[in-house]
């Protein structure tokens, strides 16, 4: 379906040292529109890395990535506009209020601010947060900044959505919310790129889902693709692959270190 389109993302060979640390080892990648990736791996794999080059914090890498055909390299700041990216640990400036701080991200995309003013108090009022729109952010729990920097990385209606375990904090709801709101956007074209360690949810959100490992890719596929192999749990999948199979061998390692 997709693949007769073009890529919106296209990966080629891609590598990252750090040092003498080879941390992508030549990814190769071709991501469509309306896809949901769930990017797995375990700590230390190379997500994060990945993410920084997409959206160019990163930019000594070898091997070429490709936004809409374009190369990053060349068009940095036109890609940016195109992408919204959700950090796992963002700083926010609790000083501000939602409004105050959105008005700031929306002109950093080039926004007018009557327009930044209407779409963030909606955006407040449908996360549940309109009542706080002029209140300062550090009086604010952990899972209410994390609805506005869910809000700050979707402010501009981006095509590409990248997001580091956006779910971080957020109650029951939110949660419920957050993962339809990220199969709507799908449907609506955009393109998701899902970090997360909570495989249950990437299980659920993800149409395909890709699994890193020492900086490789070692599956890429839907969930059904991944289960083929026999395993009914993303997890054992993510065990199996990352070479761990006994889920509670370390656990008990921690408790014999107690005793
Ligand atoms: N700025 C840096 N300088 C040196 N090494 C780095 C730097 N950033 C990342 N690394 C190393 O690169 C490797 C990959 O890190 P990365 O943050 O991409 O992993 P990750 O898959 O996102 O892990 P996690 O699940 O723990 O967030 C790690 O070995 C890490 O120590």
């Amino acid at each position: 379906m997709e693949e007769t389109q073009q890529p919106v993302i296209g990966i080629k060979n891609l590598s990252k040292n750090y040092g003498e640390k080879q941390v992508l080892k030549g990814i190769n990648l071709e991501v469509y529109p309306g896809q949901v990736i769930g990017y797995i791996g375990p700590n230390g794999a190379g997500k994060s890395t990945t993410v920084k080059i997409l959206t160019g914090l990163v930019n000594d890498f070898d091997g070429e990535v490709l936004m809409y055909g374009k190369n990053i390299k060349d068009d940095i700041i036109s890609i940016k506009s195109q992408i919204g990216y959700v950090p796992e640990n963002a700083e926010i400036y609790d000083v501000l209020t939602p409004l105050e701080y959105l008005d700031f991200i929306g002109k950093l995309y080039g926004m007018d601010e009557d327009a930044i003013a209407t779409r963030a108090t909606k955006l407040l009022n449908a996360f549940g947060i309109g009542a706080n729109a002029d209140q300062r952010m550090d009086t604010f729990s952990k899972g209410m900044r994390q609805k506005v920097l869910l809000i700050s990385g979707i402010i501009h209606n981006p095509k590409i959505i990248i997001l580091d375990e956006p779910l971080s904090g957020l109650d029951a709801n939110a949660v419920i919310m957050v993962k339809e709101l990220i199969s709507l956007m799908a449907k609506e074209g955009k393109t998701i790129f899902y970090c997360s360690h909570m495989m249950d949810v990437v299980e659920k959100v993800s149409d395909r889902i890709l699994l890193i490992n020492n900086g490789e890719i070692v599956a890429d596929g839907t969930f059904e693709d991944l289960k083929a192999g026999g395993d009914q749990t993303l997890e054992n999948i993510f065990a199996k692959l990352t070479g761990k199979e006994e889920g509670n061998k370390d656990a008990s390692d921690v408790l014999s270190a107690l005793n």
